[in-house]
């Protein structure tokens, strides 16, 4: 294989690896070891998913994302973000404003410098106050599909927000017969005032909590506004410290105008080696 000019961007938190892969690089066909192999920290670059820039023959360009685990997800929000800027940095796009496709449909987005905002494709499959049995515990949650599926549950304050086993609860309910077989993200949420939230996320196919989502701050935001919680447009702030901000429009019987604004920051630009590949694969083989 030969070297592959990436650039590592984090979304708030989320971080990604993105590919120009117009010139197909990175074969589609089997991208889940690669994938696998460079997102395993100490071992290799390391992140949260990969981002692959494909040509399109209608839209400024198309994406497909892939999370840690080799898994392919239809859309994530903080990897949307990046994705628009990484198309103006590198000239694929010259344009502020671009729209590009994903696997949940097209999305519109406007890069000024650091600030990026993305307008989300209609959230859909609203399942409100569902208890689920976990353990010895009921809990209240409530499903959404911002793109991916997700389920919020609220924390009665931000001390028992922090206090949550995120990864434990996270992982029980990701696996939930109830959300089988496509499985979900899990937001746990606080309210801190009429248009502020603070979250923590389980993210599928990180299998982890993530220090941001942002699917999960939409379907939190839009859930929390449904409860009569709060107003748009809401400041999520995640588990990294930056605030990501959810702008949309609620009507008795949906939501729409959903955007998500946030800062998408380069991290470094480099280029991924052969030979670390190939370790990380005989290392996972193992
Ligand atoms: N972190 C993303 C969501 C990425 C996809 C998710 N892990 C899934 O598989 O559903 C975001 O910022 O939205």
């Amino acid at each position: 294989m030969e070297r592959i000019p990436f650039l590592k961007m984090t979304g708030s938190g989320n971080d990604f690896i993105l590919i120009d892969n117009r010139t197909g690089l990175v074969p589609l066909e089997g991208c889940k070891d690669f994938v696998k192999a460079v997102c395993r920290r100490k071992l290799s670059a390391g992140a949260d998913g990969v981002i692959l820039i494909e040509n399109d023959a209608e839209c400024d360009f198309a994406w497909r994302f892939y999370n840690a685990d080799g898994s392919e997800a239809e859309m994530c929000g903080n990897g949307a973000r990046c994705a628009a800027r990484f198309a103006h940095l590198r000239g694929i796009v010259s344009r502020p404003s671009m729209i590009f496709r994903t696997l949940a449909g097209k999305i519109q987005a406007h890069v000024d410098g650091l600030r990026v905002r993305v307008q989300m494709t209609p959230p859909h499959g609203y399942r409100p106050n569902l208890n689920v049995v976990i353990e010895d515990q009921t809990l209240r949650v409530h499903a959404i599909n911002t793109g991916v599926p997700h389920v919020v549950l609220f924390a009665d304050s931000p001390k028992t927000l922090s206090q949550w086993d995120v990864f434990a609860v996270g992982r029980s309910l990701r696996y939930h017969s109830l959300f089988a077989p496509a499985g979900t993200n899990v937001n746990f949420v606080a309210v801190l005032g009429p248009s502020q939230l603070k979250i923590r996320t389980y993210e599928r196919g990180v299998e982890d909590e993530t220090l941001a989502c942002g699917t999960g701050s939409i379907a939190a935001a839009l859930i929390a506004a449904a409860q009569g919680l709060v107003q748009p447009p809401v400041h999520v702030e995640t588990q990294s410290g930056e605030t990501l901000v959810i702008h949309f429009h609620q009507t008795e019987e949906a939501f729409d105008e959903v955007f998500l604004e946030g800062d998408a920051r380069v991290v470094y630009e480099g280029l991924l080696w052969s030979e670390t590949l190939g370790s990380v694969r005989e290392k996972q083989d193992r």
